[in-house]
């Protein structure tokens, strides 16, 4: 048995970061070694820099770990750096990072649209980290030391979307109209400030800047292709797919649901029991390479009218799986469906971790 990579966190009091640490304590791949958070937090031990909002406890082997600040030298050792750092601050941080020869793993959107930065969802796409595989391999031909990268993690809403898109597209062709109306809980928009109580109870906001135009551009790289030189992303173009989203925030702790609405290019379009076969026979890469936290069933399709709901059913697969539930013919379009993810879980840490140990598995890290 290998030793355990060393594991840094990035962002570490807040949202993504407590859910990090939750993941990878008793981690059997990592050993979670090195946290950092602001200049308020850093020289404090965690436990008194962090306000715990988790269910579970503050893992003890976190405690008393000392807040560092966030630059390359605390982290030299790590052989995985984890980043949930707000987006106002992450970009200067992970790019010293990357080019302090760091691997790093990023919730923040900030390098997700760089043509050559892998945006993966790792029950969806984890072909495209062939890019730092190919990075890796030119420095190792140019005599060159191993060098840094960054692997963007995506919005949370679109990971829910992706999953039952990726057997979908694979099977039965392109599709040449979506609309997803998003139901997005809380957490999603993380601890600092955070939504108001005042703002969410008894209520709905039926905005979440800049959501809906990362749904509609991060299906096009997740679902695109690595190119024939393994140096970058090819979108889809709008002929393979069209993607209209319209984001609201609900009063529910965790779990984003979807209620989606598609049309195939190809006609005739298939039976709605040919869709939820399709769903529940897919198998993501991350399970079939024995991944420790891949899920055992990836997509869950759920029969009952009244499923899936967010605190019955976004901890499947302990939040790895996406559940899918009223598969129906749409009048206007072909299917309708309501899909819901955890969006702290696949939707943000958990993909990060899953992401680490399929580059573990590919002797990336
Ligand atoms: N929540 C979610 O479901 C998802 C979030 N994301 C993305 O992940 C990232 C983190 O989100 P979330 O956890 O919700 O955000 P939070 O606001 O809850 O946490 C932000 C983190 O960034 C740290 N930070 C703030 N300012 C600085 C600074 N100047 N230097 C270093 N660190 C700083 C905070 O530290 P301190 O406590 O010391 O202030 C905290 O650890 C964001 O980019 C977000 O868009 C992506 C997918 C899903
Ligand atoms: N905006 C998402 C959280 C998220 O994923 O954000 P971003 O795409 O900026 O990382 C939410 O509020 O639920």
């Amino acid at each position: 048995m290998c030793a355990k990579k060393i594991a840094g966190v990035l962002g570490a009091t807040g949202s993504v970061g407590q859910r990090f640490i939750l993941l990878l304590s008793n981690h059997p791949d990592f050993e979670l070694k090195v946290l950092g958070a602001s200049p308020r937090s850093a020289g404090k031990k965690y436990i008194d820099a962090v306000n715990w909002k988790q269910t579970d406890l503050l893992p003890k082997s976190a405690e008393d770990i000392t807040v560092s600040e966030c630059k390359s030298d605390a982290f030299q050792n790590c052989d995985v750096v984890f980043s949930g750092l707000d987006a106002d601050y992450a970009g200067p941080i992970e790019k010293e990072f990357v080019e302090a020869g760091l691997a790093v793993i990023s919730n923040a959107k900030n390098y997700r649209r760089e043509e050559d930065v892998p945006l993966v969802v790792p029950i969806v796409n984890p072909e495209h980290l062939d890019i730092v595989a190919n990075k890796i391999e030119n420095a190792k031909i140019e005599k060159k030391s191993k060098p840094g990268f960054i692997v963007c993690i995506s919005n949370c809403s679109t990971a829910g979307l992706v999953a039952p898109l990726k057997p979908l597209v694979e099977k039965f062709g392109p599709i040449d109209a979506l609309t997803t109306t998003t139901l997005q809980a809380i957490s999603g928009a993380g601890f600092s400030p955070g939504v108001p109580g005042i703002d969410i109870l008894d209520n709905i906001i039926p905005y979440i800047g800049g959501e809906e135009d990362k749904m509609e551009w991060e299906t096009k790289k997740i679902l695109g292709s690595v190119s024939n030189d393994k140096s970058h992303i090819e979108l889809l173009t709008p002929d393979e797919i069209k993607v209209s989203a319209q984001c609201n925030r609900v009063a529910v702790s965790d779990g984003h649901t979807e209620c989606i609405s598609l049309r195939f290019k190809n006609r005739p379009a298939p039976s709605v029991d040919a869709v939820k076969q399709c769903l529940r026979d897919y198998v993501c890469d991350a399970s079939k390479l024995g991944c420790h936290s891949a899920p055992k069933q990836t997509i869950h399709v759920l029969e009952q009218n009244d499923r899936p709901q967010p605190r019955l059913d976004r901890n499947r697969d302990a939040g790895y799986g996406v559940s899918v539930g009223r598969v129906r013919e749409d009048p206007v379009l072909d299917f309708k469906m309501v899909v819901l993810s955890h969006n702290t879980i696949i939707g943000a840490a958990g993909s990060g971790v899953l992401i680490a140990e399929i580059l573990l598995a590919k002797n990336l890290i």
